[in-house]
């Protein structure tokens, strides 16, 4: 049976993503307890694909996810899901809010309540949890019971048996979590007229304006970007890469025409991937940067270089 895994434990955001995957009904779904285990796990082959988060509407980058997708072994984004999240205040049965002095949540989690916090628990302590899900999972019978509160989903919150205290708690009530499903570079999905790209780039120390000459490479060819977080290198101090996604795919010509320009211009360029978007938003293809445009402007420099001698 195929295995897909997934940044568990059962009851995550990421979880709901996942079964929101039509290739993975009927497929074993394999938790792991940290973003670096998913991956690891992908990279290992134990598992065919995996679901991570990657970006929240409200707290921005998945930092694990875009450190561990950046450097490795490769691994490429085969397709994303969009989830709305919602948040419950779940704690033991019998509890009320005026016993609550400690909260368990995923950091990014803990980001989207500060608000609802500051307003109705603020003299409550936040303790860090892997996932949403094991700060629930922390209160079910057997659990530790380090905190006396989870921010969960309500499906995190059932599964562990926990009461409701409050509902719907986050301050922004239209956040959503972007996931994406993530495997070894076997295959890319085959373009849908609506895709995305997404790439790392590293731009050369020995020159200015490294990052207007990676942004050029778009923006002469009419390429909308969606998302641009700069991430430490990690090899010394102000070293950056930048986590860039991209309207098109790959096989696009002005986007095959952008990664040969990148590939000059970068001192490396991971691709990490061309898949549907979720929202099957269609890319704007700016004018005289269709395929037809290239190809024509492609032929024409042919037929020149033809009468070389
Ligand atoms: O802890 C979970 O339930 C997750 O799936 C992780 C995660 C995240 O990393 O942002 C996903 C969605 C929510 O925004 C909060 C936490």
């Amino acid at each position: 049976m195929t295995r897909f895994g997934y940044f568990g434990p059962s009851g995550t955001f990421t979880e709901m993503a996942l079964l929101d995957w039509p290739a993975a009904r009927g497929a074993e779904h394999v938790p792991f307890a940290s973003v670096d285990a998913t991956l690891a796990a992908v990279r290992a082959g134990e598992v065919e694909a995996a679901m991570v988060p990657i970006e929240n509407s409200v707290e921005g980058g998945v930092t694990a996810t875009l450190d561990a997708l950046a450097s490795g072994s490769p691994l490429i984004v085969v397709g994303e899901r969009l989830v709305k999240i919602r948040f419950v205040l779940a704690a033991r049965p019998g509890m009320t809010l005026a016993d609550i002095a400690t909260i368990g949540t995923h950091s990014h989690a803990w980001a989207q309540v500060r608000g609802w916090m500051t307003a109705n628990l603020p003299d409550a302590t936040y303790v860090p949890t892997l996932s949403t899900a094991s700060a629930a999972t922390d209160l079910a019978p057997g659990g530790e019971g380090r905190h006396d509160a989870a921010v969960c989903a309500p499906v995190a919150a059932e599964q562990a048996g926990l009461q409701v205290l409050a509902e719907d708690i986050g301050d922004i009530k239209r956040a959503v979590t972007r996931f994406v499903l993530v495997a070894r570079p076997h295959h890319i999905p085959a373009p849908t007229g609506a895709d995305k790209t997404t790439l790392v780039l590293f731009q050369r120390t020995d020159m200015a304006g490294g990052l207007l000459r990676l942004l050029e490479q778009f923006a002469t060819r009419g390429i909308n970007m969606t998302r641009l977080e700069s991430r430490p290198t990690k090899h010394s101090m102000g070293d950056y890469c930048f986590s860039v996604d991209i309207e098109g795919h790959v096989l696009d010509e002005r986007v095959g025409e952008a990664l040969t320009g990148l590939k000059r211009v970068c001192a490396d360029v991971v691709f990490l991937g061309s898949y549907a978007r979720a929202d099957q938003a269609r890319a704007e293809v700016a004018p005289y940067n269709s395929d037809d445009d290239f190809r024509a402007a492609d032929r024409w420099l042919g037929a020149l270089r033809d009468l070389v001698d």
